[in-house]
């Protein structure tokens, strides 16, 4: 199964540009914060590794995932930023409140992203149960944070590739 198989944090067969140039806010969702604090650890160190300053990162916490998308706007909208990581853990419930809140983040993420035609990364596990999240926050599928940091150089170097053009 490709579950069996995947590592959110393995890009040993991508390049990875340098993050030097550029300025990134963090988001990070309070709810589940043991799932979420591994995952921004993950986000920040290879932020880190691939080169971004440390004075070139942001980082706010919001309550809960369905906080995130109106962090990331109030970041874009107030500080000069490359783009936006919003990390967070939603875990299945016994009711469809779940169901809402991934589609408010999912869609909510897109939205801020073209409002400031800024990268806005879903760094969010939707997960059934809290052994998938652990799974995904440095456990054996990795760290969806370490995707999210990635995932956010590689638009940024995008954008300021295409801005050159
Ligand atoms: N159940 C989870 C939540 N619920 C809280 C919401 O995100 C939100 O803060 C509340 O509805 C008030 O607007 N949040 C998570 O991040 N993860 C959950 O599992
Ligand atoms: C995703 C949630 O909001 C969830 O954890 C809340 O649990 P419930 O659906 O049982 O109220």
């Amino acid at each position: 199964m490709a579950t069996q198989l995947k590592n959110l944090s393995d890009f040993s067969n991508t390049t990875i540009p340098s993050g030097a140039p550029y300025r990134f806010g963090i988001v990070v969702a309070e709810w589940n914060a043991k799932i979420t604090g591994a995952l921004y650890g993950g986000a920040y160190q290879s932020l880190i590794d691939n080169g971004v300053l440390a004075d070139n990162i942001f980082t706010y916490a919001v309550p809960g995932s369905f906080e995130l998308t109106s962090g990331a706007d109030i970041l874009l909208k107030n500080k000069n930023l490359d783009g936006v990581i919003c990390l967070g853990c939603v875990i299945q419930g016994e009711t469809r409140h779940f169901d809402f809140i991934c589609a408010a983040v999912a869609n909510g993420a897109t939205n801020v992203a073209l409002k400031y035609e800024k990268p806005v990364i879903f760094g969010v596990l939707t997960t059934d149960n809290e052994q998938q999240a652990i799974d995904r926050a440095g456990g054996k599928h990795g760290n969806k944070g370490v995707e999210a940091a990635v995932t956010a150089i590689k638009m940024a170097d995008m954008a300021a590739q295409l801005k050159t053009d």
